[in-house]
C-alpha cells in the first residue's frame, strides 16, 4: 500500500491557493480530490473546460510519492509541465521527444524508488516498454507510486472514435499495482465507452467512485449554417459577422467601456478550425486582406513560428486576434476569453467537434460556436473515414467495433446538423447519455428562431438528388484532413 499522508484533507484549500493560485474550488472538485486521496479509484466525466486537470495535479503535489499521468497528446503534455513548473511544481514528461539528458535525469530519478519528481506525465506506448516499468515496479516497492491518472480516458474504448490501441495495455497498472489507485478523466464518453473504460483499468468494483457531471455549457452559442458548394458563402457570411461585432464593439455606448478595460475594438479572439493545411493559409491570408487579423496554425509550420502565434494570440497582442487551424491546435490551450470557435467544414467526429467547440468561452462569458455544414463535405467526410477504416497504414487501427463506432460518431454529427426540430445543447447532452434536458437560455440557433433555421435548412443546402449524382461521379473523392 502507498504512503498515506493523515493530513492530507487539511493541505487542500492551502495548496490550492499557494501553489494553483486559485481561490476556491469549483463545484465537486474537492470531492473528486478528496475520494482520490482516501485511495479510491476514482472516473471523472465532466464537460471541457471543468478544471480537470486540477483533480490530478493537487493530489499529486499533497500527497507522498509521485503520480504517473498518461496522456495521449505531447503537446496537451508539454504545456501542463510547463504551467506546472512555473508553479514551482516538478513535473516532467517523457515522450519520443524528451531530449537524452532529461529522459537521462528522469530515469535515474526513478531508479532512486524515492523520485522527487511530483507528476510525470508519459504516453501510454511509453508504459508498455520493459525499463518503464522496471523502474516503476523499483517505485512501488518504496511505496513511493501515489496513483496513476489517465487523461483522456475514451482513447482506451473501441467503442469511441479516437481510440488509441496502446491505451488498452493500461490494464497492466491494476494488475501489477493492484494497491495504487487509479483516477480517469474524460470529456466525452457515452455509457459504452464509460463501461469499456472502467473494465479495461479493472476499476470497476466497489473502490471505484464514479463523478459524472453534464456535458451542458450554457454559455456556449450553438449554431448550425448550411452552405454548399455551389453558394460557399462561408467567408462572407462570416466576415459580416464579425465585422459586424466589430462594428458594436466600437459604438459610443460601448467603446469608453473597452478602454477601461484595456481591450481593442478588434479583440475578439477566435479559433477558426478547416481541414487541411493549405485551406488553413489561404483563409488566414485572406482574412488578413480584409483587416482581419488571423494567423495560420498548423503541424508543418516550424515550431518556434507556432509558439510565436500561440503566446502572441494568448496575450491578445494585435494581429494576433483569430487563430485559423488544423486540428493540431488546441489540446490543453489554456486561454479563458475565446469568444467564438468556428468549424470552417465538418469534423470527424461527434466528440471531435463538441471538444473543439468547447475551447470557447471557458471563463463563463458568452461564446460563439458556428459549424458550417454541407452535404458536400458530409460526403467527402464519410469517404475518408471509409478509406480510413480500410487503409493499412492507420495509426492505431482498432477492430470492427472502432471502425463502427467512427462511423457511428460521424453519422451522429451529421443527424445533428440536419436537425431542425430541438434544442442543439439537448441534443448535444442526449447524445452523451443523460436523461435530463439541459435548460438552454436562447443559446441555440432552435431556440433562438425556429422557423428561420428550418428556412435556411430549406434554402441553405444543395439536394440530395443533386449531391447524389455528384457522389457518382465521384467528386467527393480525395478529400484528406491534415494536421
Ligand atoms: N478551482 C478553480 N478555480 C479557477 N480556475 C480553475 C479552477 N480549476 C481549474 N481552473 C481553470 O480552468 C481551466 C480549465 O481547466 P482544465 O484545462 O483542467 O479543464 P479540463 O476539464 O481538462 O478541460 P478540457 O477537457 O477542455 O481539457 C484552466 O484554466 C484551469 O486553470
Amino acid at each position: 500500500m502507498p504512503l498515506v499522508r493523515t493530513d492530507s484533507m487539511q493541505d487542500i484549500d492551502f495548496t490550492l491557493r499557494r501553489q494553483f493560485g486559485k481561490k476556491s474550488f469549483r463545484p465537486q472538485q474537492r470531492e473528486i480530490i478528496n475520494a482520490t486521496l482516501e485511495g479510491k479509484d476514482v472516473f471523472v466525466q465532466a464537460a471541457t473546460s471543468f478544471g480537470k486537470s486540477l483533480c490530478f495535479q493537487l493530489p499529486a503535489v499533497i500527497d507522498h510519492g509521485i503520480t504517473i499521468v498518461i496522456s495521449p497528446l505531447l503537446s496537451l503534455m508539454m504545456d501542463q509541465v510547463k504551467a506546472l513548473r512555473n508553479s514551482n511544481i516538478d513535473a516532467r514528461t517523457l515522450n519520443s521527444n524528451t531530449p537524452f539528458a532529461e529522459r537521462d535525469h528522469i530515469m535515474k530519478d526513478l531508479g532512486t524508488g524515492h523520485p522527487l519528481t511530483r507528476l510525470l506525465y508519459v504516453t501510454p506506448e511509453l508504459c508498455s516498454g520493459p525499463y518503464f516499468r522496471e523502474r516503476l515496479e523499483l517505485v512501488h516497492r518504496q511505496k513511493e507510486l501515489a496513483r496513476i491518472a489517465v487523461d483522456e480516458a475514451h482513447c482506451i474504448s473501441e467503442w469511441g472514435h479516437d481510440f488509441r490501441k496502446d491505451f488498452k495495455r493500461l490494464s497492466w497498472f491494476r494488475e501489477r499495482f493492484p494497491d495504487v489507485p487509479i483516477m480517469c478523466l474524460t470529456a466525452t464518453a457515452n455509457e459504452q465507452v464509460r463501461n469499456d473504460i472502467l473494465t479495461t483499468l479493472g476499476i470497476n468494483g466497489p473502490n471505484l467512485k464514479a463523478f459524472t457531471m453534464s456535458a451542458f455549457r450554457p454559455n456556449l452559442h450553438l449554431e448550425v449554417r448550411f452552405t454548399s458548394d455551389q453558394t460557399d458563402d462561408r467567408y462572407d457570411d462570416f466576415v459580416s459577422w464579425l465585422k459586424g461585432v466589430y462594428e458594436r464593439r466600437g459604438k459610443p455606448d460601448r467603446k469608453p467601456e473597452l478602454d477601461e478595460m484595456g481591450e481593442r475594438v478588434e479583440n475578439v479572439s477566435g479559433i477558426i478550425y478547416t481541414t487541411s493545411r493549405d485551406e488553413c493559409e489561404s483563409l488566414a491570408a485572406s482574412l488578413r486582406s480584409h483587416d482581419i487579423a488571423a494567423r495560420p496554425f498548423h503541424a508543418k509550420l516550424a515550431n518556434q513560428d507556432k509558439e510565436r502565434t500561440l503566446q502572441k494570440w494568448i496575450r491578445n497582442e494585435v494581429g494576433y486576434d483569430i487563430i485559423v487551424a488544423t486540428t493540431a491546435f488546441g489540446m490543453g490551450i489554456d486561454k479563458d476569453d475565446v469568444r467564438f470557435v468556428v468549424h470552417w467544414r465538418l469534423p470527424k467526429s461527434f466528440e471531435g467537434y463538441y471538444q473543439e467547440a468547447g475551447r470557447a468561452g471557458r471563463d463563463g462569458k458568452a461564446s460563439y460556436c458556428f459549424l458550417y455544414y454541407s452535404r458536400e463535405d458530409r460526403d467527402r467526410v464519410c469517404g475518408m473515414i471509409v478509406k480510413d477504416n480500410t487503409s493499412g497504414d492507420r495509426r492505431d487501427k482498432g477492430g470492427e467495433a472502432n471502425k463502427r463506432a467512427r462511423m457511428e460518431s460521424h453519422e451522429a454529427l451529421v443527424r445533428y446538423c440536419e436537425d431542425t426540430g430541438g434544442c442543439r445543447h439537448a441534443a448535444i447532452t442526449k447524445y452523451f447519455g443523460e436523461k435530463e434536458v439541459p435548460k438552454c437560455d436562447f443559446a441555440c440557433d432552435w431556440h433562438k428562431d425556429r422557423e428561420g433555421l428550418k428556412r435556411r435548412w430549406r434554402e441553405g443546402l444543395a439536394s440530395e438528388e443533386w449531391v447524389c449524382t455528384q457522389r457518382e461521379e465521384g467528386a467527393f473523392e480525395d478529400y484528406y484532413y491534415s494536421e
